[in-house]
């Protein structure tokens, strides 16, 4: 008898900080076994990117190299998840081994959700001992939904569970872990059997806890700095202006929690800048946005796959209704649809996988209502590009962009692309570093269309006001619809829908409401310490005061913005 053996099964929590998996089963002297399955599942899915695959298979080796500093090493195997984790739980018995399995809970698509279960039943019914831990926050039961807030925050101000500094490896004489007979995969297997994905990967963004915790070290650093005006600029934020952590989130290379507290810490140490405190106030409710966005995906697993209310159901389906939509479709994806700072994200986010907010929620608004497509197609398509790509934030925000969600809100949100061009991109840096044909055009000839026929820049694919006109007159009768529908069945006694939408406005307006009051306060304490002057030195600008002074004066218009929570 060999004695008791723990197996840790990383998946999306690709980290050694504050991992509660880990932190358990690394206590005593019991070997431990960290391991990775490869489910070939998961690399068949439509949804599928390269940028996100590079960006894991980067992590893994991070992840693989941390541990080796501990002793240990990352275990790659390859197969369907329930079949390598039962057959090496049976290997192992057969060898002496009594194993227990530490893996943390993590929001899934029904496959994983099976998976999980399959493989705890496996665990009860041999007996053997499980232990789930939390990768984020999650709220197991949907009853006590009022309380999430609360006890949301109660979890990121409890301690990190602490990084192992050793984490003893399974004696070599005793298991021979090749000869378990499950197929291993080495790194360089791994990016030969997928070098279709790897690649086309891109090296903007690259994975592992290490740079997860560069990235959040830098950006408390220096780069916060005016992060609530900076992060609607789509160049300042290719820049750097936002935290670039996104990707890391997703994967789990850094925990929220961990974000969170060195941002109190942050947040604390600059508490005599009201501007700073400010700005790191904004990026901590996003980390929130996040956590919320995973607790409603795993509430309710089917949330993000179908039209919220089914009144949406002719409007938005999975079928594109005629060949002008799917020309227009193709023109958006490929960023020829002649509208300067669309085409300008969609190739931004075909290159690096990424882009800021702003123009995300632009681009989908613009497939969504003016060109008339379905947000079925355009969350694929993202999906398919985003190296952070989660379908928990990414479905559910489609669906938000496409003017389905909040229907009690009388009004929905549809972007101008041209005027986000002139105010978020005025010096079209951004459009000339996306878009080639255009450069040595200045914003006044794009506004007056002045390169149309002189390069090979299309002219734009439709007429922004009449297809806004038309598609948000559609939308917004079917709004009124959902909400008819609500009101009447909330009267007649049906109430727990119309209960839920009006949670939705309620938080949405409360968000509002308090960012509101907490710039208001900001400039006040700025202005009670005379530090009401035109302007922090400006990172990304160096130099350029002219520039400088046009953004900060945009900040100050920061009161009318309207980000929405994203926590409904
Ligand atoms: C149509 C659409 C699709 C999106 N799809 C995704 C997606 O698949 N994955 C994803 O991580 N984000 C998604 N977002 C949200 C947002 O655009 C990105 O999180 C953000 O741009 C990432 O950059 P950052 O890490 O520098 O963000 P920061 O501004 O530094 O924010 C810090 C973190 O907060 C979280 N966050 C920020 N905004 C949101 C939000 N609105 N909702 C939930 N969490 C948020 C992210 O984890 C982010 O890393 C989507 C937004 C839209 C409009």
């Amino acid at each position: 008898m060999n004695g008791p053996i723990h197996v840790v099964w990383f998946r999306r929590d690709l980290r050694l900080r504050d991992n509660e998996a880990i932190a358990r089963a690394a206590i005593g002297d019991v070997p431990v076994l960290p391991c990775f399955v490869v489910d070939p599942w998961f690399y068949e899915q439509p949804e599928i990117s390269a940028h996100r695959v590079r960006f894991l298979f980067e992590s893994l080796a991070d992840l693989d190299t941390n541990l080796r500093e501990r002793g240990n090493q990352l275990y790659i195997f390859s197969g369907t998840s329930v079949a390598v984790l039962q057959k090496l739980t049976q290997q192992l018995q057969a060898q002496g081994y009594r194993p227990a399995l530490f893996f943390n809970r993590d929001v899934q698509v029904p496959y994983g959700v099976d998976r999980d279960r399959a493989i705890a039943r496996l665990y009860r019914e041999q007996k053997l001992p499980i232990h789930l831990g939390l990768n984020y926050f999650l709220q197991p039961d949907g009853d006590r939904r009022s309380e999430w807030r609360d006890r949301y925050y109660s979890y990121l101000r409890q301690p990190q569970h602490p990084t192992p500094k050793c984490i003893v490896s399974p004696n070599p004489l005793t298991l021979d872990i090749p000869q378990l007979g499950i197929p291993q995969l080495s790194f360089a297997d791994l990016q030969q059997k997928y070098a279709h994905l790897w690649e086309n990967g891109t090296d903007f963004f690259r994975g592992g806890e290490t740079r997860a915790q560069a990235a959040l070290g830098s950006f408390l650093e220096s780069r916060y700095q005016g992060y609530h005006w900076k992060i609607s600029h789509p160049w300042l934020t290719q820049r750097g202006a936002t935290s670039h952590l996104s990707p890391h989130l997703t994967w789990g290379t850094i925990s929220t929690r961990d974000a969170y507290q060195r941002t109190k810490a942050r947040a604390a140490e600059l508490a005599d800048n009201p501007k700073a405190t400010f700005a790191l106030k904004q990026f901590r409710d996003r980390l929130r946005w996040r956590d919320s966005a995973a607790q409603r995906l795993y509430l309710d697993p089917h949330c993000v796959h179908h039209n919220l209310y089914p009144e949406f159901d002719d409007c938005y389906t999975e079928t594109l209704p005629t060949d002008v939509h799917l020309n227009r479709l193709q023109a958006w994806q490929n960023g020829r649809t002649g509208f300067p700072l669309v085409d300008a994200t969609m190739r931004q986010l075909r290159a690096i996988g990424w882009t800021n907010f702003r123009m995300r929620a632009m681009c989908a608004t613009f497939l969504t209502i003016n060109c008339g497509i379905s947000w079925h197609h355009g969350a694929l398509h993202y999906m398919n590009c985003l190296v952070d790509g989660d379908l928990a934030i990414d479905h559910w925000q489609w669906q938000a962009q496409a003017g389905i969600t909040n229907p009690l809100a009388k009004t929905f949100r549809i972007y101008n692309p041209t005027k986000n061009l002139q105010e978020k991109d005025a010096d079209l840096r951004f459009v000339h570093y996306w878009v080639p044909e255009l450069r040595g055009y200045s914003l006044p000839d794009l506004l007056a269309g002045r390169y149309l026929g002189k390069c090979n820049y299309p002219a734009p694919i439709l007429d922004w006001n009449a297809t806004r006109l038309i598609n948000g007159k559609r939308v917004s009768d079917l709004r009124a619809a959902v909400r008819d529908r609500l009101q009447h069945d909330q009267q007649h006694g049906s109430s727990s829908e119309y209960l839920r939408a009006a949670k939705a406005k309620e938080i949405t307006e409360k968000y509002r409401s308090a960012k509101d009051e907490q710039f208001r306060a900001y400039k006040q304490q700025e202005l009670a310490l005379g530090l009401n002057r035109p302007g922090n030195a400006d990172n990304y600008l160096p130099g350029n005061k002219n520039h400088q002074r046009t953004y900060e004066q945009q900040e100050l218009t920061l009161d009318r913005e309207r980000v929405e929570p994203d926590e409904s």
